[in-house]
């Protein structure tokens, strides 16, 4: 069970690194697997998807195209057990004033059961994230997968300067 979910981290991993680094966010890989049958419905990452996105959203985004719906309808279609893997944890708070990753899950109901996360975010940009406890509240588990969080922290900061890492 354990390594499945390092599995899909490291994965996530590699789908960040595939983000150009920028100052000004982190460079997240996401996954949304179905645990039922083990599967990749989607994957993501952060500005992988026209505008300014985050790589949950892209996620989102993408399987939206895939079933020609509007991503806020998603949890109409979504299978009973999926689960979003996220390098860093959703935000709730986006300083660019888009709609934060921790409501784009909200508004799906509970069609996410749980999220499983590499590392909490660091201070830096929104200081203290709070949005585990919103998803918890909701009912949605959040699970730290523990034990990437050095390289998951290097390749989410790379576009930082190294002097305010
Ligand atoms: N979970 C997560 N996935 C991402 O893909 C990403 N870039 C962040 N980053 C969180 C950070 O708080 C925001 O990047 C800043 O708050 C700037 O906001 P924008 O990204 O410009 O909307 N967090
Ligand atoms: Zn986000």
């Amino acid at each position: 069970q354990p390594d499945r979910h390092l599995e899909y981290m490291r994965r996530a991993l590699a789908l960040a690194q595939e983000s150009p680094p920028k100052p000004t966010n982190y460079r997240v890989g996401a996954l949304l697997v179905d645990a039922k049958t083990n599967s990749i419905l989607a994957s993501g990452y952060t500005l992988e998807c026209e505008g300014n996105t985050h790589a949950e959203q892209c996620c989102f985004i993408k399987l939206a195209e895939a079933h020609n719906v509007p991503e806020e309808l998603l949890g109409d279609i979504l299978p009973r057990e999926t689960v979003l893997y996220t390098t860093v944890e959703p935000c709730f708070k986006r300083l660019s004033g888009n709609l934060p990753c921790v409501e784009r899950i909200l508004r799906l109901g509970n069609a996410i059961e749980t999220v499983y996360v590499g590392v909490k975010e660091p201070e830096k940009f929104v200081g203290e994230n709070t949005g585990r406890k919103q998803l918890e509240d909701a009912g949605i588990k959040v699970v730290l997968v523990e034990g990437m969080e050095k390289e998951i922290l290097k390749v989410a900061t790379a576009g930082h300067k190294i002097a305010d890492v």
